[in-house]
């Protein structure tokens, strides 16, 4: 497979913040996965953990505050299509509200259409092939019980 040169795998984290049986999803305005709807998440800096590099980004991206962080599943995902081809190596994490009553903001407009609870049984549609993926692989992100 033909790679530009300096091209090496990143990795990313996502978290699925879940509420009752509802997920918070954002439509993405980005360069990989332009206008689909994804888990808020980002990149893996230097030094951080899993759990650090997630509520880090949801934090960043959200203004939420989260607990409970915990691994769910990792994923290889190779992004040839887009305009800039990458591959990461997503960290999937699953998290709950510290105030079940904070509201999510939409703090990087330029990156995000806006975040909004959506049901898991009635998810929008594009998802971002990654979460698409998984949802068609039967993934159940909720805690058992
Ligand atoms: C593409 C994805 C799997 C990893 C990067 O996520 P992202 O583009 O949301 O990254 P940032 O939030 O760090 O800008
Ligand atoms: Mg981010
Ligand atoms: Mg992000
Ligand atoms: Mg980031």
């Amino acid at each position: 497979m033909e790679k530009e040169a300096g091209a090496v795998p990143r990795v990313g984290v996502c978290v699925f913040l879940v509420k009752g049986k509802a997920v918070l999803l954002g439509r993405r305005l980005s360069s990989i996965g332009h206008s689909t709807f994804a888990l808020p998440g980002g990149h893996l800096e230097f030094g951080e953990s899993f759990e650090e590099c997630g509520s880090r980004e949801l934090k960043e991206e959200t203004g939420l505050d989260i607990a409970q962080v915990e691994l769910l599943t990792v994923t290889n995902n190779l992004f040839l299509e887009e305009p800039k081809p990458s591959h990461y190596v997503t960290v999937f994490m699953r998290a709950v509200l510290k105030d079940p009553q904070q509201v999510p903001q939409n703090l990087e407009p330029h990156k995000c259409d806006g975040w909004d609870w959506y049901d898991w049984d009635n998810l929008p549609k594009p998802l971002f092939w990654p979460l698409e993926k998984m949802v068609q692989d039967g993934f159940d992100p909720f805690p058992i019980g």
